[in-house]
């Protein structure tokens, strides 16, 4: 594409340089640097882009776009400033792969919890009634046959733009996309014409250095992607439902408890965790969700609102959603007689205790929770984690979930200094996280229920910047087999 055709409706403060040059692709990383590529310099949480102009250039590109001035001289280069590089990098994004979001139907999704849940339900129920339908999100970005792997929840604009290109271009009619609050404040879903937006819920987290300031800071974020959206599906039950509405174009409400468009009744929980079906009916049409507890009902009033709104029949809402499961959340392994295993991907304070409050209520003979918490972010969800685990477990084991730079002895004891006294005898600690969740089938017995929390889906654990192969799932089959004889 032309260089003036691709910066056409950017906000440009300077510009130096030529721009009748042929650009092939954009890049906003040196490593991937080459020639006919514009490099755009991203100021980031730990380095900034500026500094990699000089690389940038060595690998032979010749149009840069910044917010900053640099040190790169030379007569062929073409020097574009603009206030803000990441809504730069959306905007040619866009324009590079020819505004793909215009020609299909996008769905973004946010809140504290179930975003992936809901983006892969509403995924399965309109593949099952014959509508394609992508997914982005931190489970990865699936479409047609393809799935392709994610570092974050709402990737990089660029990728976003790509994906969604490919996503046109394979004739996929719907994408049902995770947006987080770091992903609207990083503008990677600038210039994206979204047809709807569902609020889920919002509980303070991702709170802290590298993420947002303040409560206050996530919130306004999150209620952004409302006012980019055309349609917004929004859920009344939640305290910070009105936020969302003042930002909202055109609306409607879901609920169970307070009254609104689309209200959940009859629940009925399921009463044993080998068959976790919740039954509930809205005006008068009873769906089944795979889940238990309020959040599951919930997630199942974002799908059946949004499936409603793309017109599809009740019967097929109620068709795929009875079939909709996701890898990693309220993932049950009865591989061991009697003593089911959960493997969630809850990491705070609200998601884990959801499930060991749920499970509760199920009467096991004893909780047995396993869990960690992440390095470098989110620290005050080692105290939550600790608090709501001695709450309601019976035995807590405490291990590493993603330490990377950090020291995981540390943040171990971090957590176990948060436990409470009277669960403290009952504590176990591993640094590896293989041998927690060994320990957690070594003292299982029958009518325990085991919760294997934090890492869901994740076939990694983030040591030292490095992602090391390792799966809750196969751990936990290979030691039942061992130790259980299964
Ligand atoms: C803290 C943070 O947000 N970091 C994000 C950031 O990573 P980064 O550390 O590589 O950025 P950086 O190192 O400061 O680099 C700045 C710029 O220099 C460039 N660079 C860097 C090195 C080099 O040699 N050459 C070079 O050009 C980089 O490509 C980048 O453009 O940019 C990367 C690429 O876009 C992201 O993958 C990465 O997300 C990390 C993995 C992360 O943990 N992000 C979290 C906070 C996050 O975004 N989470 C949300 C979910 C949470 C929520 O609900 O809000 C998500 O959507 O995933
Ligand atoms: N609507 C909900 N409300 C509260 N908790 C939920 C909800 N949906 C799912 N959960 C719990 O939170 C965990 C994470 O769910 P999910 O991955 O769908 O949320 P998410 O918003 O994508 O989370 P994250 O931002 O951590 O990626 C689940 O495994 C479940 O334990």
């Amino acid at each position: 594409m032309n260089l003036q055709k691709l910066i056409k409706t950017l906000k440009i403060q300077n510009i130096t340089g030529k721009t009748d040059v042929d650009i092939q692709d954009i890049v906003y990383n040196s490593k991937f640097a080459r020639e006919n590529t514009v490099f755009v310099a991203l100021v980031g949480m730990s380095v900034d882009g500026h500094n990699y102009i000089q690389d940038a250039y060595d690998e032979g590109v010749r149009v840069f776009i910044v917010s900053k001035e640099t040190d790169i001289k030379g007569c062929d280069i073409t020097l574009i400033t603009v206030e803000d590089t990441r809504d730069a990098l959306a905007n040619i994004s866009d324009v590079f792969f020819c505004s793909p979001s215009k020609n299909i139907t996008v769905i973004g999704i946010t809140g504290t919890k179930g975003k992936t849940t809901v983006s892969n339900y509403i995924k399965q129920t309109l593949d099952n009634s014959g509508i394609n339908c992508g997914v982005i999100g931190t489970n990865g970005i699936f479409f047609a046959d393809k799935s392709i792997k994610t570092v974050n929840t709402t990737p990089e604009s660029y990728e976003i733009q790509k994906y969604l290109r490919q996503m046109v271009d394979e004739d996929i009619k719907v994408l049902a996309m995770e947006v987080s609050s770091s992903g609207i404040m990083m503008k990677r879903v600038n210039y994206i014409d979204f047809d709807y937006a569902i609020f889920t819920n919002l509980t303070p987290d991702h709170i802290g250095e590298k993420e947002h300031p303040t409560f206050e800071h996530y919130v306004k974020c999150k209620s952004q992607l409302f006012s980019m959206s055309k349609y917004s599906i929004i859920n009344q039950d939640d305290e910070k439902s009105d936020i969302m509405k003042e930002n909202a174009n055109e609306y409607m409400t879901y609920s169970i408890d307070k009254e609104s468009d689309l209200k959940a009744e009859k629940i009925i929980f399921p009463s044993s965790i080998s068959n976790i079906k919740t039954y509930f009916n809205v005006d008068n049409q009873e769906y089944i969700v795979n889940s238990f507890g309020k959040f599951g009902v919930y997630n199942a009033l974002c799908v059946i609102a949004v499936c409603k709104k793309l017109g599809l029949s009740e019967l097929q809402i109620k068709n795929g959603l009875s079939k909709a499961h996701v890898k990693g959340r309220l993932q049950i392994l009865n591989i061991i007689k009697d003593t089911p295993i959960i493997i969630d991907y809850a990491h705070n304070e609200v998601s884990l205790g959801n499930i060991l409050k749920t499970i509760k209520v199920l009467n096991p003979k004893r909780i047995i929770t396993m869990f960690g918490s992440i390095g470098e972010r989110a620290k005050h969800r080692r105290i939550e984690l600790a608090e709501v685990s001695s709450k309601y477990s019976d035995i807590i084991i405490v291990t590493s979930d993603n330490p990377d730079k950090e020291d995981m002895k540390s943040i171990i004891d971090e957590i176990v200094s948060h436990i409470s006294e009277d669960k403290l005898k009952n504590t176990y600690t591993y640094i590896n996280r293989e041998d927690a969740i060994k320990k957690a089938i070594e003292i299982s017995q029958a009518g325990d229920i085991i919760v294997l929390a934090g890492k869901g889906h994740e076939e990694y654990q983030l040591i030292n910047g490095v992602r090391e192969h390792f799966s809750d799932e196969e751990q936990a089959v290979k030691w039942a087999k061992i130790i259980k004889n299964v």
